[in-house]
């Protein structure tokens, strides 16, 4: 298959690589020249448990000059989805599948806006990446499932292709039929640590010690929980401790929540496509949501605190 991975950072590195190294025809798109060159001239390495892999991989700075792919998956932050969406519109044509695997809600309206609704796949992922130095990954894929589907919840040919081909890969990857449930599933998990985490600067060892946290995490969640039965979302908790402790499982103490990296690099976090969303979500169904509503508040008090922020 022909995939472009869009947003080669953390996470599109660990599809990037063991995709190229399954055999497909990837190419790795990030805005960074320098992270380019060193992917192009050293090769990626992916860090497992058991030792280092070094990859050889395509990578480039945008996708000028390339024809339209099978498959693009974006795994650019989600405030950037756009704007690399309209960088590549040179390498989509209606036969391309655009696949998000970013958390949080709303990139499959950008998606359809830039590549038109036929092309819109929908995915979740529990596989984890964290850049440790430029070109080197640590990743976590062991036992970390990785959900796509169509947004109707068809089980389309192209759809199990795809799975088949990530979990040959060593992603494994479930075609569903339940997508929505499966995005709002992982929105809960997010829900629960992402703010808390960027608020408290709690990396996990530390933030599940905290009781009040845990109440508060908690009372998100079943905000988050209620929006979702208002829309007729059927998530697979009945109990809102149940994200907030998937959140950490697995991780180590040190580990810490995507929005609190992201404000420790300086750099605005998602908070609007995660706690955000359940917002704007809970006001199209009249669910009240003041718990979110105040750590989206807290959250862009801190970004703003900490500005001038960095262009993103
Ligand atoms: N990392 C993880 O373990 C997980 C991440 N996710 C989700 O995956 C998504 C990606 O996260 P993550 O990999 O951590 O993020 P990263 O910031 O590590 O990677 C995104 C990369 O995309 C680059 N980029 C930004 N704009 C463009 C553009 N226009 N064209 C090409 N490249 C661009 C960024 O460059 P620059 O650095 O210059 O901004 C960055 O290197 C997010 O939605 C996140 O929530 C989901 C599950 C786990
Ligand atoms: C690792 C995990 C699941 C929870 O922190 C995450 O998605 C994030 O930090 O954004």
């Amino acid at each position: 298959m022909r995939i472009c991975i869009l947003g080669a950072g953390s996470l599109g590195c660990v599809f990037g690589g063991l995709l190229t190294a399954a055999g497909h025809d990837v190419l790795l798109v990030n805005r960074s020249a320098d992270l380019v060159e060193r992917l192009n001239r050293d090769g990626l390495t992916l860090a497992f448990k058991p030792g280092d892999r070094v990859i050889p991989v395509r990578a480039a700075t945008d996708c000028r000059g390339q024809a339209p792919f099978d498959l693009i998956v974006v795994l650019v932050k989600s405030f950037h989805t756009r704007e690399a969406l309209e960088q590549a519109r040179n390498a989509i044509d209606p036969d391309t599948a655009v696949l998000s695997l970013q958390n949080g809600l709303g990139h499959e309206d950008v998606i359809a806006d830039i590549a038109g609704p036929a092309s819109v796949l929908v995915g979740k992922t529990y596989v984890g990446g964290i850049m440790t130095s430029p070109g080197r990954v640590v990743a976590g894929v062991d036992g970390k499932a990785t959900h796509i589907g169509e947004p109707d919840g068809t089980l389309s040919e192209r759809v199990r292709r795809i799975a088949d081909a990530f979990s040959a890969a060593g992603l494994d990857t479930t075609a569903s039929d339940r997508i929505m449930g499966v995005v709002w599933d992982k929105l809960l998990v997010n829900v629960a640590t992402g703010a808390l985490s960027g608020i408290t600067r709690l990396a996990y060892g530390d933030l599940y010690d905290v009781p009040e946290v845990a109440d508060c995490a908690r009372a998100a969640v079943r905000e988050a929980m209620a929006v979702a039965a208002a829309a007729g979302i059927a998530v697979s908790f009945d109990d809102p401790d149940r994200p907030w402790r998937i959140a950490g499982e697995g991780l180590p103490p040190a580990f810490k929540a995507s929005i609190l990296q992201s404000l420790e690099k300086g750099s605005i976090t998602e908070i609007d496509f995660i706690n955000g969303a359940v917002v704007r979500w809970g006001e199209r169904h009249g669910v009240a949501t003041p718990v979110n509503r105040t750590l989206v508040a807290a959250i862009k008090g801190i970004e703003r605190a900490l500005s001038p922020i960095h262009t993103p």
